[in-house]
């Protein structure tokens, strides 16, 4: 295997991008992601990369990326030692947050039922058929491949954690659309203004922004005139003008800056130059959506909640509760 460059297929993307604004910066991918990506960039990155080579060179002949649980290939078309191999050599790419999966009868029971945070989304969405798409903050790509099977045209996936590539790169060894990339890039690393989108998402990732209206403007112009953005954030009660900028963790986590209420990014949102700004949910995160499982063995949210009062956090503010907001770019 090249480890430079990790056999990332970047021709289908290129070749999708080259009459829009990105085209240079597409060509310029390979140069970028070399060095994302090199051999001595990341600890673990020679194992993440010796289990992706474990696996067998084999396509799925069923596959269903429009299933809750995306379904790439079925039991039958493997034999038990095979499957043996497989499942060995995905569980060294835990922990694995985003899914849920099911590899030729291999379920990976993720943290997150993230098929439940789609479903809240996908009916409210303009029709993604033939759409371009950018999603920041992707994780594995579970969303992006739930995108393609509602008929995407492009998805373009970023996310600078590289484990999370290394998991959507080991399925794809299974079957490839050639029509979504995950890419290990946060979306400082994005061109500042690239009008090539007709949707973005930023799911989950508006909390980690030190400059939440800087995050804002940047996913608008993102957009095509007309484009939408589905933005999902962490919110708390309470009208206009009230933000929580917690003083050191929420629910454990580190690098959470500024949790909002539905009003005020609504406000933040329309002065960022959106419009047609609609709430479609709002809705806590319970302890079946996001839980230890046996593919994600770390603490979960069971333990981020005051065990007194699971209204709170541990450290005493509202429990975590996520908007869905969208909106368009005139
Ligand atoms: N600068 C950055 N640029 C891009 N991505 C980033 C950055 N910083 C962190 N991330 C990434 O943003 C993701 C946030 S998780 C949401 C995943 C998915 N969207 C979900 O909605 O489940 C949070 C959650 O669990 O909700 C992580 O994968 C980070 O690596």
């Amino acid at each position: 295997m090249n480890q430079t460059t990790f056999n990332l297929d970047l021709a289908p993307l290129t070749s999708a991008l080259q009459d829009t604004p990105l085209a240079a910066w597409a060509e310029a991918l390979p140069q970028t992601l070399a060095l994302r990506l090199a051999p001595d960039s990341h600890g673990d990155l020679p194992a993440w990369l010796a289990a992706i080579d474990a696996l067998p060179h084999i396509r799925a002949r069923q596959i269903d990326l429009n299933a809750p649980c995306i379904r790439i290939g079925a039991p039958d078309e493997i034999n038990a030692d095979t499957r043996e191999q497989i499942e060995a050599a995905l569980r060294q790419l835990h922990p694995w947050r985003k899914g849920p999966f099911d590899v030729f009868g291999i379920h990976i029971d993720t943290e997150w039922r993230s098929d439940w945070k789609w479903d809240r989304i996908v009916r409210h969405l303009a029709p993604l058929a033939g759409r371009r798409v950018l999603d920041v903050g992707s994780g594995n790509g579970y969303f992006a491949l739930r995108m393609i099977g509602a008929g995407a045209a492009l998805v373009v996936a970023i996310d600078p954690m590289r484990l999370f590539l290394m998991q959507f790169e080991a399925l794809r060894r299974f079957h490839d659309t050639g029509r979504a990339c995950v890419l290990p890039l946060g979306i400082e690393d994005f061109p500042e203004r690239s009008e090539t989108f007709d949707t973005v998402f930023s799911m989950g990732v508006l909390y980690h922004r030190r400059s939440p209206l800087d995050h804002l403007y940047q996913l608008r112009e993102a957009l095509r005139p007309g484009g939408e953005l589905v933005l999902e954030t962490l919110v708390i009660p309470g009208g206009t003008g009230q933000v929580l900028v917690p003083e050191g963790r929420y629910a454990r986590m580190r690098n959470v800056w500024f949790i909002p209420t539905v009003a005020e990014l609504e406000r933040w949102l329309a002065r960022c130059g959106l419009r047609d700004i609609r709430c479609v949910d709002e809705s806590p995160t319970t302890l079946e959506e996001q839980r230890s499982t046996d593919w994600m063995q770390f603490e979960s949210l069971a333990r981020s909640l005051d065990p007194a009062d699971p209204t709170r956090t541990v450290e005493g503010y509202p429990a975590p509760r996520r908007a869905v907001l969208i909106a368009r770019r005139p």
